[in-house]
C-alpha cells in the first residue's frame, strides 16, 4: 500500500499503489466484515453501488474468497439503482448479476433488487418497504441514533462531480430526511430516473467505503476529503459521515494525487 492512515478513529485512508492491490485489499476487507457480521448476528447485510465498484470487487469471485465467504449469509441490497429494466446495460442490478452475484453461491431470494415495472416513484417505495420489512425481521439491523437501517456495509463509488449513489451535488435530494429510500427523475448523468439510499441511512451504516479510482476523481477526493473550502458543503462525498459507524476510503494513487500533504515518490 502507498499510504494508510486515518483522519480520526472514524474515517481511514487507503492509498493503493496499484488497482491490483486495491482489488486485493477491497476484497480482504469485504470479507472480513462479512465474517464479523456473520458471526455476530448471522448475516451480512450489504448494499452495492454500480460503476466501477463492481469490476474492483472481481477478487472477491476468486480463490480464496469464493469457498472461505459465507455467501448463503448475505442479503443484498442497492445502494442507488438506475430505473431500467433488469437485463437493460445501465441496471446496476445486472452489472452486479453479471460481474459478481452470478458467480458466487448467493442465495437467490437474499437479492434484494428493485422493481423495475413501476414509477421511479413506486420503486423508491417498495424499496423502502422491503427494507422496513427486514429490519422488522432483523435480517437488516436498526440504527439506535436514527431508527434507520443500519447496513453492515454500504460500498459507494463516486463520480467526477463528487455525486455518490444517486446523490447529485446541489441537488435537493441531499436535503431528503424522512425517507430511507427516495427517487429522482432529472439526474445529471444518464440515465435520469433513479432511486437511491439518503443520506440518514448512508450515515447510520456500521460501515461504508468510498471506492474511486482515477485521475478525473482527484479533484474531488481532494474536495470531500481535505474538507476545503466552506463554499463546496453540498458536495455528496463530503456528507459521507457515519454517525456511529466507520467509513474507509480506498483509492488509487491517481485519484488520491491531489490530496493535501501527499507525494508520490516513482
Ligand atoms: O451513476 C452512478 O455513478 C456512480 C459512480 O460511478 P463510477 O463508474 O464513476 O465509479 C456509482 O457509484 C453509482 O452507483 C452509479 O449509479
Amino acid at each position: 500500500m502507498a499510504l494508510s492512515g486515518a483522519h480520526n478513529d472514524r474515517e481511514e485512508l487507503r492509498i493503493h499503489e496499484s488497482l491490483d492491490e486495491l482489488r486485493t485489499d477491497l476484497a480482504d476487507y469485504i470479507a472480513q466484515l462479512s465474517e464479523a457480521a456473520v458471526k455476530d448476528r448471522g448475516v451480512f447485510a450489504i448494499a452495492l453501488s454500480g460503476g466501477s465498484l463492481i469490476g474492483l470487487m472481481g477478487k472477491l469471485c476468486e480463490a480464496p474468497y469464493d469457498k472461505t465467504v459465507d455467501w448463503a449469509k448475505w442479503y443484498i441490497f442497492w445502494a442507488d439503482e438506475r430505473v431500467v429494466a433488469k437485463n437493460h446495460s445501465d441496471s446496476n442490478y445486472k452489472l452486479a448479476k453479471d460481474g459478481l452475484l452470478s458467480k458466487v453461491p448467493i442465495v437467490p431470494s437474499h437479492v434484494h433488487s428493485i422493481n423495475d415495472s413501476v414509477s421511479a416513484e413506486e420503486a423508491a417505495d417498495e424499496y423502502m418497504f422491503v427494507i422496513r420489512q427486514l429490519v422488522k425481521t432483523r435480517m437488516v439491523n436498526v440504527s439506535d441514533v436514527s431508527d434507520c437501517p443500519k447496513f453492515d456495509l454500504i460500498l459507494l463509488g463516486m463520480g467526477p462531480d463528487g455525486h455518490i449513489a444517486s446523490l447529485f451535488p446541489n441537488h435537493s435530494v441531499l436535503n431528503e430526511t424522512d425517507e430511507w429510500v427516495t427517487f429522482i427523475t432529472d439526474s445529471p448523468k444518464p440515465p435520469p430516473e433513479r432511486i437511491t439510499f439518503t443520506l440518514p441511512v448512508i450515515n447510520s451504516a456500521s460501515n461504508v467505503a468510498m471506492v474511486v479510482t482515477g485521475e478525473s476523481k482527484a479533484e474531488a477526493v481532494h474536495l470531500a476529503i481535505d474538507n476545503v473550502g466552506p463554499d463546496c458543503p453540498s458536495l455528496p462525498a463530503r456528507l459521507v459521515q457515519p454517525t456511529k459507524g466507520k467509513s474507509v476510503w480506498f483509492l488509487d494513487k491517481p485519484a488520491a494525487s491531489k490530496l493535501d500533504g501527499l507525494r508520490f515518490s516513482e
